[in-house]
């Protein structure tokens, strides 16, 4: 049987590129559209440079086009051009400050773009899909750690609604045409890089979030860490979070690739995808600075406006359901981020 082919979108970013490769390895053929707004496009090559990369670590080769997924001609073209057996869907503004400034271009991107892939889906009798969800949905934790069954919707910003709105959109349309089978993944904290050093996470402009904030002042890029808020109820007074190495978070969605490809079952499934292990700010530091042998000069500032305390997953359902279970630990999560940072100083752009 020849093998599926898997159409991602936001494959050219930090955790659809670790995925691609992981599906490429597992023998899925990949189809990858990306409109680069937050991607390295540069290099001689027409592949974004993280795709390259991919190719060249892979030995295998990525299909891309530069496509945005809110235009409906655009997203039609590809479904024309190839037989598509499932979706895996990437692509979506992730900043959550800039979420609150423009929220109209949040939810245009990430609503609006997700009807357009999901009727062009149907259009074309494909309704298999991936979904790349979050922590979020779930709010301030109720209850550590948190399971699935934890309620959604309590989000505090436009970004994070955007992914609540997507999950309720997708269980509505599993209830009304039992063709579709969904899974949604709520990643915790996507952190880390391929072992190999040549992608990582890229981000434009100063970080928001922790880890490569870290990396960055590890490197030089950037004087010092804030670190936000040091008086919560934790173990050291900072914020605990549970950090997945983004190798096990892209094994994972191979692992819901494959259920999807293997079940006849239709309907919607959400699973968590962390560690099961709370780390704080200070431990993350350093353990960083163990794995570097660098200093990470920080400070203690005022706690960022909307941060939880603490928040950790309850994996075991992805476990039972997915056969999936994180492998790396915070120390791997470090060691890996670093060699992609001290490697690529300037991320993918050779400046
Ligand atoms: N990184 C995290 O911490 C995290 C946590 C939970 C969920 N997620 C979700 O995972 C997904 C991937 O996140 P990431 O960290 O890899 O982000 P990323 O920004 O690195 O990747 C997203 C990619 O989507 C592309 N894109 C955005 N809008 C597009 C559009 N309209 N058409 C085509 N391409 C478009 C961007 O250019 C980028 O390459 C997102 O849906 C994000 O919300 C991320
Ligand atoms: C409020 C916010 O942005 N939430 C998003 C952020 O969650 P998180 O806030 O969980 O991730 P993060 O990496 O921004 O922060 C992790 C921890 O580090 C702390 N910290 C972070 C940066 C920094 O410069 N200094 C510092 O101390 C922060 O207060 C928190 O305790 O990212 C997640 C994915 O990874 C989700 O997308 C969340 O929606």
């Amino acid at each position: 049987m020849a093998p599926p082919t898997v159409l991602v979108t936001g494959g050219a970013g930090y955790i659809g590129s670790h995925t691609v490769l992981e599906m490429l390895n597992a023998g899925y053929n990949v189809i990858c559209v990306d409109n680069l707004c937050n991607a390295y496009s540069g290099g001689a090559s027409k592949l974004p440079e993280a795709l390259n990369r991919v190719q060249e670590i892979t030995g295998k080769k990525v299909n891309f086009y530069r496509v945005d997924i809110t235009d409906r001609e655009q997203v039609r073209s590809v479904f024309q051009e190839h037989k598509i057996d499932m979706v895996a869907h990437f692509a979506a503004l992730k900043a959550v400050g800039e979420s609150c400034r423009i929220p109209l271009q949040y939810y245009h991107n990430n609503m609006t773009g997700t009807n357009v892939l999901l009727e062009a889906m149907a259009d074309n009798n494909v309704f298999k899909f991936v979904y790349s969800s979050s922590a979020t949905v779930y709010g301030e934790p109720k209850f550590l750690p948190v399971t699935e069954e934890h309620p959604t919707g309590n989000c505090t910003s436009p970004y994070g609604k955007t992914k609540y709105f997507t999950e309720e959109i997708l269980k509505d349309l599993c209830k009304s045409d039992k063709r579709w089978a969904v899974v949604s993944l709520r990643y915790f904290n996507p952190v880390g890089a391929h072992i190999s050093g040549r992608i990582g996470e890229d981000p434009n402009g100063e970080p928001n979030n922790l880890m490569p904030y870290i990396a960055q002042v590890a490197v030089g890029r950037r004087a010092k860490l804030s670190v936000f808020g040091s008086d919560f109820a934790t173990k050291d007074g900072t914020g605990v979070r549970d950090y997945i190495h983004i190798v096990d978070l892209a094994e994972g969605h191979v692992k819901a690739l494959d259920k999807l490809r293997n079940i006849a079952e239709s309907g919607f499934f959400a699973y968590n995808l962390g560690t099961g292990v709370g780390c704080s700010v200070l431990e993350l530091v350093h353990a960083f600075e163990r794995a570097s042998g660098k200093k990470v000069t920080y400070e203690l500032v005022d706690r960022r406006s909307g941060d939880v305390s603490t928040c950790y997953a309850d994996a075991q359902l992805a476990e039972t359901k997915l056969g999936w279970k994180a492998t790396r630990g915070i120390d791997k999560m470090c060691e890996d981020t670093w060699r992609w940072q001290s490697q690529n100083p300037n991320g993918y752009a050779n400046k």
